[in-house]
Protein backbone atom coordinates (compact mmCIF):
# COMPACT_ATOMS: atom_id res chain seq x y z
CA UNK A 1 0.00 0.00 0.00
CA UNK A 2 1.26 3.72 -1.06
CA UNK A 3 -0.40 5.92 1.01
CA UNK A 4 -0.01 9.89 0.52
CA UNK A 5 -1.09 12.39 3.42
CA UNK A 6 -3.89 13.70 1.96
CA UNK A 7 -5.81 10.25 2.54
CA UNK A 8 -4.86 8.82 -0.80
CA UNK A 9 -4.05 5.03 -1.01
CA UNK A 10 -2.81 3.39 -3.79
CA UNK A 11 -2.24 -0.42 -3.81
CA UNK A 12 0.33 -2.25 -5.17
CA UNK A 13 3.20 -5.16 -4.89
CA UNK A 14 5.63 -5.14 -2.69
CA UNK A 15 8.91 -4.58 -4.07
CA UNK A 16 12.04 -4.56 -2.50
CA UNK A 17 12.73 -5.00 1.48
CA UNK A 18 9.06 -5.93 3.34
CA UNK A 19 8.12 -3.58 6.43
CA UNK A 20 6.93 0.03 6.03
CA UNK A 21 8.73 2.92 5.71
CA UNK A 22 7.65 6.65 5.57
CA UNK A 23 9.67 9.68 3.24
CA UNK A 24 8.37 13.23 1.22
CA UNK A 25 6.87 11.60 -2.06
CA UNK A 26 8.37 13.05 -5.13
CA UNK A 27 8.71 11.69 -8.23
CA UNK A 28 11.54 11.74 -11.23
CA UNK A 29 11.18 11.97 -14.77
CA UNK A 30 14.16 10.21 -15.87
CA UNK A 31 14.34 7.01 -18.16
CA UNK A 32 17.07 5.74 -17.15
CA UNK A 33 19.48 6.58 -14.55
CA UNK A 34 17.53 4.86 -11.52
CA UNK A 35 20.82 3.48 -9.94
CA UNK A 36 22.17 7.50 -9.50
CA UNK A 37 18.91 8.20 -8.38
CA UNK A 38 18.75 5.68 -5.92
CA UNK A 39 22.65 6.63 -4.61
CA UNK A 40 22.10 9.91 -4.97
CA UNK A 41 22.31 11.56 -1.27
CA UNK A 42 19.47 14.50 -2.14
CA UNK A 43 16.79 12.26 -1.96
CA UNK A 44 17.58 11.07 1.60
CA UNK A 45 14.22 11.20 3.30
CA UNK A 46 12.43 11.12 -0.04
CA UNK A 47 10.08 8.43 -1.17
CA UNK A 48 10.95 8.67 -5.09
CA UNK A 49 8.58 7.28 -7.70
CA UNK A 50 9.96 6.78 -11.37
CA UNK A 51 7.74 8.17 -13.66
CA UNK A 52 8.98 5.91 -16.24
CA UNK A 53 6.97 2.43 -16.11
CA UNK A 54 10.13 0.16 -16.86
CA UNK A 55 12.59 0.42 -14.06
CA UNK A 56 15.59 -2.17 -13.53
CA UNK A 57 16.18 -3.35 -17.02
CA UNK A 58 20.13 -2.74 -16.69
CA UNK A 59 20.14 -4.19 -13.10
CA UNK A 60 22.91 -2.46 -10.74
CA UNK A 61 26.91 -2.81 -11.57
CA UNK A 62 29.59 -1.15 -9.72
CA UNK A 63 30.42 1.56 -11.44
CA UNK A 64 27.44 4.31 -11.45
CA UNK A 65 26.55 4.58 -8.20
CA UNK A 66 27.02 8.11 -6.58
CA UNK A 67 28.07 7.25 -3.13
CA UNK A 68 28.25 4.35 -0.87
CA UNK A 69 24.69 3.10 -0.41
CA UNK A 70 21.03 3.61 -1.76
CA UNK A 71 19.66 7.04 0.36
CA UNK A 72 16.41 7.16 -0.78
CA UNK A 73 13.60 6.36 2.17
CA UNK A 74 11.24 4.57 -0.31
CA UNK A 75 10.96 3.50 -4.24
CA UNK A 76 8.03 3.20 -6.47
CA UNK A 77 7.62 1.81 -10.08
CA UNK A 78 4.86 0.84 -12.16
CA UNK A 79 6.46 -2.28 -13.75
CA UNK A 80 10.22 -3.59 -12.96
CA UNK A 81 11.56 -5.39 -15.20
CA UNK A 82 11.68 -9.11 -14.45
CA UNK A 83 14.87 -9.66 -16.22
CA UNK A 84 18.42 -7.76 -16.20
CA UNK A 85 19.71 -7.21 -19.26
CA UNK A 86 23.00 -5.20 -19.41
CA UNK A 87 26.55 -6.65 -20.03
CA UNK A 88 27.69 -4.53 -16.73
CA UNK A 89 24.92 -5.79 -14.88
CA UNK A 90 26.09 -7.79 -11.42
CA UNK A 91 22.95 -8.39 -10.19
CA UNK A 92 19.12 -7.40 -10.01
CA UNK A 93 17.75 -3.88 -8.78
CA UNK A 94 15.09 -6.13 -6.81
CA UNK A 95 18.06 -7.72 -4.93
CA UNK A 96 19.88 -4.83 -4.64
CA UNK A 97 16.90 -2.84 -2.53
CA UNK A 98 16.64 -6.31 -0.31
CA UNK A 99 20.22 -6.02 0.28
CA UNK A 100 20.10 -2.72 1.42
CA UNK A 101 16.34 -2.42 3.49
CA UNK A 102 15.08 -0.41 0.84
CA UNK A 103 10.69 -0.62 0.86
CA UNK A 104 9.34 -0.29 -2.65
CA UNK A 105 6.08 -0.69 -4.23
CA UNK A 106 5.11 -1.44 -7.25
CA UNK A 107 2.16 -1.96 -10.02
CA UNK A 108 0.67 1.18 -8.70
CA UNK A 109 -0.68 3.72 -11.42
CA UNK A 110 2.40 5.97 -11.20
CA UNK A 111 0.58 8.36 -14.00
CA UNK A 112 -2.12 8.76 -11.09
CA UNK A 113 0.08 9.43 -8.16
CA UNK A 114 2.41 11.96 -10.18
CA UNK A 115 -0.76 13.78 -11.36
CA UNK A 116 -1.83 13.43 -7.94
CA UNK A 117 1.45 15.46 -6.37
CA UNK A 118 1.83 17.68 -9.20
CA UNK A 119 -2.26 19.07 -8.55
CA UNK A 120 -1.68 19.39 -4.80
CA UNK A 121 2.22 19.55 -4.22
CA UNK A 122 4.68 17.11 -2.92
CA UNK A 123 3.32 15.53 0.59
CA UNK A 124 4.50 13.24 3.23
CA UNK A 125 3.94 9.37 3.07
CA UNK A 126 4.33 5.90 3.43
CA UNK A 127 4.68 2.30 1.70
CA UNK A 128 3.28 -0.65 4.36
CA UNK A 129 4.50 -3.52 2.61
CA UNK A 130 3.97 -8.02 4.15
CA UNK A 131 2.54 -8.08 7.73
CA UNK A 132 2.32 -3.77 7.40
CA UNK A 133 -0.10 -4.04 4.96
CA UNK A 134 -2.78 -5.87 7.09
CA UNK A 135 -2.28 -2.44 9.01
CA UNK A 136 -5.81 -0.62 9.86
CA UNK A 137 -5.65 2.26 6.84
CA UNK A 138 -6.56 4.29 9.68
CA UNK A 139 -3.60 3.76 11.61
CA UNK A 140 -1.64 3.89 8.35
CA UNK A 141 -2.43 7.18 7.83
CA UNK A 142 -1.89 8.47 11.09
CA UNK A 143 1.52 7.12 10.48
CA UNK A 144 2.05 9.10 8.03
CA UNK A 145 1.02 12.19 8.99
CA UNK A 146 3.08 11.69 12.33
CA UNK A 147 6.34 11.54 9.72
CA UNK A 148 9.13 14.17 8.86
CA UNK A 149 7.86 17.22 7.37
CA UNK A 150 11.00 18.25 4.79
CA UNK A 151 10.03 21.95 5.27
CA UNK A 152 12.88 23.62 7.99
CA UNK A 153 14.64 19.68 7.89
CA UNK A 154 18.15 20.07 7.72
CA UNK A 155 19.82 16.09 6.73
CA UNK A 156 23.44 17.64 6.04
CA UNK A 157 24.94 15.69 9.43
CA UNK A 158 22.85 12.21 8.32
CA UNK A 159 24.45 12.02 4.82
CA UNK A 160 28.01 13.58 5.29
CA UNK A 161 31.35 12.14 5.65
CA UNK A 162 32.44 11.82 9.47
CA UNK A 163 36.38 12.16 8.30
CA UNK A 164 37.70 14.63 5.77
CA UNK A 165 39.39 12.41 2.94
CA UNK A 166 41.97 13.81 -0.08
CA UNK A 167 41.58 13.14 -3.74
CA UNK A 168 44.58 13.51 -5.95
CA UNK A 169 44.59 16.04 -8.83
CA UNK A 170 44.84 14.36 -12.28
CA UNK A 171 47.38 15.76 -14.38
CA UNK A 172 49.06 19.37 -13.55
CA UNK A 173 47.61 20.42 -9.97
CA UNK A 174 45.88 23.87 -10.22
CA UNK A 175 45.39 24.44 -6.54
CA UNK A 176 43.24 22.69 -3.17
CA UNK A 177 39.33 22.94 -3.36
CA UNK A 178 37.66 22.53 -0.19
CA UNK A 179 34.54 20.08 -0.53
CA UNK A 180 31.91 20.95 1.90
CA UNK A 181 30.12 17.25 1.54
CA UNK A 182 26.30 18.11 2.44
CA UNK A 183 25.83 14.88 0.13
CA UNK A 184 28.15 15.00 -2.57
CA UNK A 185 28.17 13.21 -5.60
CA UNK A 186 30.73 10.85 -6.66
CA UNK A 187 30.76 12.25 -10.39
CA UNK A 188 31.31 15.89 -8.86
CA UNK A 189 34.89 14.77 -7.04
CA UNK A 190 35.96 12.97 -10.45
CA UNK A 191 34.95 16.41 -12.59
CA UNK A 192 37.11 18.50 -10.20
CA UNK A 193 39.92 16.02 -9.86
CA UNK A 194 39.53 16.10 -13.83
CA UNK A 195 40.13 19.83 -13.89
CA UNK A 196 43.25 19.31 -11.93
CA UNK A 197 41.72 20.10 -8.55
CA UNK A 198 43.72 18.46 -5.23
CA UNK A 199 40.36 17.76 -3.92
CA UNK A 200 39.81 17.77 0.24
CA UNK A 201 36.06 16.52 1.06
CA UNK A 202 34.57 18.21 4.62
CA UNK A 203 32.59 16.72 6.57
CA UNK A 204 29.51 19.35 6.91
CA UNK A 205 30.13 20.17 10.54
CA UNK A 206 33.70 21.79 9.71
CA UNK A 207 34.23 24.73 11.71
CA UNK A 208 35.29 28.14 10.06
CA UNK A 209 38.96 28.21 11.68
CA UNK A 210 39.17 24.70 10.18
CA UNK A 211 38.41 25.94 7.37
CA UNK A 212 40.76 28.81 7.58
CA UNK A 213 43.64 26.77 8.47
CA UNK A 214 43.02 24.56 5.62
CA UNK A 215 43.65 27.61 3.53
CA UNK A 216 41.82 26.15 0.18
CA UNK A 217 42.62 28.40 -2.95
CA UNK A 218 38.64 27.71 -3.75
CA UNK A 219 35.66 26.29 -1.76
CA UNK A 220 32.40 24.13 -3.34
CA UNK A 221 29.59 23.54 -1.46
CA UNK A 222 27.78 20.27 -2.65
CA UNK A 223 23.92 19.30 -3.54
CA UNK A 224 22.49 17.17 -0.68
CA UNK A 225 19.04 16.91 1.32
CA UNK A 226 16.57 19.00 3.33
CA UNK A 227 15.36 22.69 3.53
CA UNK A 228 17.97 25.31 3.00
CA UNK A 229 16.41 27.59 5.16
CA UNK A 230 17.47 25.18 8.46
CA UNK A 231 21.03 25.77 7.18
CA UNK A 232 22.49 28.79 9.19
CA UNK A 233 25.34 27.59 10.54
CA UNK A 234 26.45 26.55 6.45
CA UNK A 235 25.38 29.83 5.57
CA UNK A 236 27.47 31.54 8.06
CA UNK A 237 30.38 29.63 7.20
CA UNK A 238 30.10 30.65 3.34
CA UNK A 239 29.51 34.42 4.10
CA UNK A 240 33.01 34.18 5.87
CA UNK A 241 34.53 32.69 2.60
CA UNK A 242 33.45 35.08 0.64
CA UNK A 243 34.27 38.03 2.56
CA UNK A 244 38.13 36.42 2.64
CA UNK A 245 37.67 36.49 -0.98
CA UNK A 246 37.82 32.51 -1.47
CA UNK A 247 36.59 31.31 -5.23
CA UNK A 248 33.22 29.23 -5.18
CA UNK A 249 31.27 27.23 -6.49
CA UNK A 250 28.04 25.51 -5.24
CA UNK A 251 25.71 22.96 -7.29
CA UNK A 252 21.70 22.19 -6.09
CA UNK A 253 21.80 22.71 -2.58
CA UNK A 254 25.32 25.19 -2.64
CA UNK A 255 23.33 27.19 -4.63
CA UNK A 256 20.61 27.61 -2.15
CA UNK A 257 23.69 28.21 0.29
CA UNK A 258 25.59 31.21 -1.90
CA UNK A 259 21.86 32.46 -2.60
CA UNK A 260 21.03 32.49 0.96
CA UNK A 261 24.80 34.09 1.68
CA UNK A 262 24.37 36.86 -0.50
CA UNK A 263 20.92 37.54 1.91
CA UNK A 264 18.38 35.99 -0.48
CA UNK A 265 15.79 34.13 0.74
CA UNK A 266 14.82 30.53 -0.75
CA UNK A 267 11.03 28.61 -1.09
CA UNK A 268 9.46 25.44 -1.35
CA UNK A 269 8.70 24.43 -4.86
CA UNK A 270 5.15 22.44 -5.16
CA UNK A 271 6.85 19.38 -6.93
CA UNK A 272 9.80 20.59 -8.11
CA UNK A 273 12.03 19.51 -10.43
CA UNK A 274 13.72 16.40 -10.76
CA UNK A 275 14.58 14.54 -14.14
CA UNK A 276 17.08 14.74 -16.69
CA UNK A 277 15.27 16.67 -19.55
CA UNK A 278 14.71 20.16 -18.17
CA UNK A 279 15.35 22.92 -20.15
CA UNK A 280 18.09 25.59 -18.53
CA UNK A 281 18.98 28.83 -20.41
CA UNK A 282 22.42 30.33 -19.33
CA UNK A 283 21.82 34.42 -19.81
CA UNK A 284 25.36 34.88 -20.34
CA UNK A 285 25.64 33.26 -23.54
CA UNK A 286 21.75 32.46 -24.73
CA UNK A 287 22.76 29.13 -24.73
CA UNK A 288 19.58 26.47 -24.01
CA UNK A 289 21.05 23.54 -21.77
CA UNK A 290 19.49 20.10 -21.22
CA UNK A 291 20.08 19.16 -17.82
CA UNK A 292 20.06 16.96 -14.98
CA UNK A 293 17.65 18.14 -12.28
CA UNK A 294 16.73 17.59 -8.33
CA UNK A 295 15.87 20.00 -6.17
CA UNK A 296 12.52 20.75 -4.10
CA UNK A 297 13.29 24.37 -2.87
CA UNK A 298 14.87 27.51 -5.04
CA UNK A 299 16.56 30.53 -4.54
CA UNK A 300 14.01 34.04 -4.69
CA UNK A 301 16.14 36.42 -6.39
CA UNK A 302 14.92 39.01 -9.21
CA UNK A 303 15.57 37.55 -12.87
CA UNK A 304 16.98 40.54 -15.24
CA UNK A 305 19.06 43.11 -14.78
CA UNK A 306 22.01 42.75 -12.09
CA UNK A 307 21.18 43.54 -8.56
CA UNK A 308 23.10 44.48 -5.24
CA UNK A 309 23.46 41.24 -3.03
CA UNK A 310 20.90 42.41 -0.05
CA UNK A 311 23.98 40.91 2.50
CA UNK A 312 26.28 43.27 1.00
CA UNK A 313 28.57 41.37 -1.86
CA UNK A 314 28.28 43.57 -4.57
CA UNK A 315 26.25 43.19 -7.79
CA UNK A 316 24.57 39.64 -8.39
CA UNK A 317 22.61 38.17 -11.58
CA UNK A 318 20.87 34.98 -11.60
CA UNK A 319 22.41 33.46 -14.88
CA UNK A 320 20.19 30.58 -15.36
CA UNK A 321 16.73 30.31 -15.82
CA UNK A 322 14.42 27.33 -16.33
CA UNK A 323 12.47 27.67 -19.37
CA UNK A 324 9.67 25.40 -17.90
CA UNK A 325 8.58 27.71 -14.90
CA UNK A 326 11.02 30.70 -14.93
CA UNK A 327 12.63 29.15 -11.57
CA UNK A 328 15.97 30.71 -10.86
CA UNK A 329 18.69 27.91 -11.50
CA UNK A 330 22.14 29.37 -11.39
CA UNK A 331 23.37 33.09 -9.80
CA UNK A 332 26.87 34.87 -10.80
CA UNK A 333 28.02 37.60 -8.16
CA UNK A 334 29.56 40.14 -10.33
CA UNK A 335 32.25 41.47 -7.37
CA UNK A 336 33.72 38.50 -6.07
CA UNK A 337 34.40 35.22 -7.83
CA UNK A 338 31.71 32.99 -6.86
CA UNK A 339 28.75 31.52 -9.00
CA UNK A 340 26.33 28.41 -8.41
CA UNK A 341 23.72 26.56 -10.35
CA UNK A 342 20.51 24.79 -8.91
CA UNK A 343 20.96 22.03 -11.26
CA UNK A 344 23.56 19.12 -11.95
CA UNK A 345 26.45 19.99 -14.20
CA UNK A 346 27.59 16.48 -13.10
CA UNK A 347 24.87 15.19 -14.89
CA UNK A 348 25.03 11.53 -13.64
CA UNK A 349 22.22 11.07 -15.03
CA UNK A 350 21.32 13.12 -17.80
CA UNK A 351 23.30 14.60 -20.44
CA UNK A 352 26.86 16.61 -20.13
CA UNK A 353 25.76 19.93 -21.72
CA UNK A 354 26.26 21.91 -18.51
CA UNK A 355 29.73 20.27 -18.11
CA UNK A 356 31.63 23.74 -19.03
CA UNK A 357 30.63 24.77 -15.49
CA UNK A 358 33.56 22.81 -14.12
CA UNK A 359 35.76 24.78 -16.62
CA UNK A 360 34.53 27.91 -15.42
CA UNK A 361 35.21 27.27 -12.23
CA UNK A 362 38.41 26.20 -12.95
CA UNK A 363 39.17 29.64 -14.88
CA UNK A 364 37.98 31.45 -12.26
CA UNK A 365 40.35 30.09 -9.97
CA UNK A 366 43.64 29.85 -11.96
CA UNK A 367 42.55 33.78 -12.17
CA UNK A 368 42.04 34.40 -8.49
CA UNK A 369 45.52 32.65 -7.59
CA UNK A 370 47.32 34.49 -10.20
CA UNK A 371 45.90 37.90 -9.17
CA UNK A 372 46.71 36.98 -5.24
CA UNK A 373 50.33 35.85 -6.18
CA UNK A 374 50.80 39.34 -8.12
CA UNK A 375 49.76 41.07 -5.38
CA UNK A 376 52.49 39.07 -2.90
CA UNK A 377 55.05 40.23 -5.61
CA UNK A 378 54.06 43.58 -5.63
CA UNK A 379 54.34 43.80 -1.62
N1 LIG B 1 19.97 18.02 -5.11
C1 LIG B 1 19.98 18.96 -4.16
O1 LIG B 1 21.01 19.47 -3.76
C2 LIG B 1 18.64 19.29 -3.52
C3 LIG B 1 18.67 20.53 -2.70
C4 LIG B 1 17.48 20.65 -1.75
N2 LIG B 1 17.47 19.58 -0.81
C5 LIG B 1 16.20 20.68 -2.55
O2 LIG B 1 15.41 19.78 -2.48
O3 LIG B 1 15.94 21.62 -3.27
Amino acid sequence: MLVLEDGTRYVGRAWGARGRTFGEAVFSTGMTGYQETLTDPSYAGQIVLMTAPHIGITGVNDEDPESRRIWVNGFVARDPSRVVSNFRANGSLDDQLVADGVVGISGVDTRAVTRRLRDAGVMRSGIFSGADAALDPAEQLRLVRSGEDMRGLNLSDRVSVIAQYRIAPEGERIGLVAVLDLGVKESTLRYLAARGFEVMVLPQSVSAEQLRDLDPDALFFSNGPGDPSASDAHVALLQGALRDGVPFFGICFGNQLLGRALGFGTYKLPFGHRGINQPVVDKTTGRVEITSHNHGFAVDAPIGAPTRSPAGFGLVEVSHVNLNDNVVEGLNALEIPAFSVQYHPEAAAGPHDANYLFDRFRDMVLTTVAARANKKDDK
